[in-house]
């Protein structure tokens, strides 16, 4: 089934975790991506040739891929060159996803080479992007879908803790492509609204599979209680 009818007015989940995190490793990626298609998740979003290879084995859900890495002459670390491309589309990926603002990539690669790359092998291009013009010029370059993934995560976008609503609608206004809203979103009714505001699917993710991030919400409320109520409190 064509990609984006599937996964139309539906929750993406993003299953990541960095090596440095504790659910870092392939199978409890694949783990959690199957716990995200028991709840009813229409795609997963990945990290790493190795955690979309994974996953693809295990779930029945198409798979957006990233490599995220850092290089050392460029601030660019989603997807930033050809190198990661092809590590995701030898895992399978259904989908590229890869920064698609307008910073200089690592070594000499531009952004129109990486759009022109991805699709001249035969694969779907998600584009990252932080602003308004830059979904835009992504489009004009001929990505198959645009994501807010990197809204307040640019020095020049907005630096909000909530998700980038105001970008969400003028983007999914603006552009003849579907746009995807990602970026902080976590809460329930933040998916009721972005629908609303006509974008065409939503990506979770920490508030979904990085639980020591969960558990920090529900912590800091405990200490938020003891500072309002004291902690001589009845119980
Ligand atoms: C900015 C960046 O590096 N975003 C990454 C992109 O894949 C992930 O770390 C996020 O978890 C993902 O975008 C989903 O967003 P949130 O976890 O806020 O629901």
């Amino acid at each position: 089934m064509d990609l984006f009818k599937q996964v139309r007015h539906g929750v993406i989940v993003s299953c990541q975790a960095l090596p440095d995190e504790p659910l870092f490793g392939s199978q409890i990626m694949a783990r959690m991506a199957a716990a995200a298609a028991a709840g009813g998740a229409v795609a997963i979003r990945a990290n790493t040739g190795a955690d979309v290879s994974s996953i693809k084995d295990t779930v029945d859900l198409p798979v957006i891929g990233i490599v995220k890495r850092s290089y050392p002459d460029s601030e660019v670390y989603i997807t930033p060159t050809e190198k990661e491309v092809d590590e995701l589309i030898a895992a399978g990926a259904d989908m590229i996803a890869f920064d698609a603002t307008r910073r200089r990539r690592p070594g000499g690669v531009t952004l129109e080479g990486m759009v022109r790359y991805i699709k001249a092998k035969g694969r779907l291009a998600m584009a990252d992007v932080s602003t308004l013009e830059e979904a835009l010029y992504a489009e004009s370059l001929g990505v198959d879908c645009v994501s807010t993934t990197l809204s307040g995560y640019t020095p020049y976008s907005p630096q909000i803790d909530i998700p980038d609503f105001q970008l969400a609608e003028k983007a999914a206004a603006a552009l003849k492509v579907p746009l995807i809203a990602e970026g902080r979103i976590s809460e329930p009714s933040h998916v009721m609204r972005m629908l609303g505001l006509g974008v065409h699917a939503v990506v979770v993710g920490s508030a979904i599979t990085r639980p020591q991030l969960i558990t920090k919400r529900f912590t800091a409320a405990a200490k938020r209680s003891i500072s309002i109520h004291g902690s001589e409190s009845k119980s």
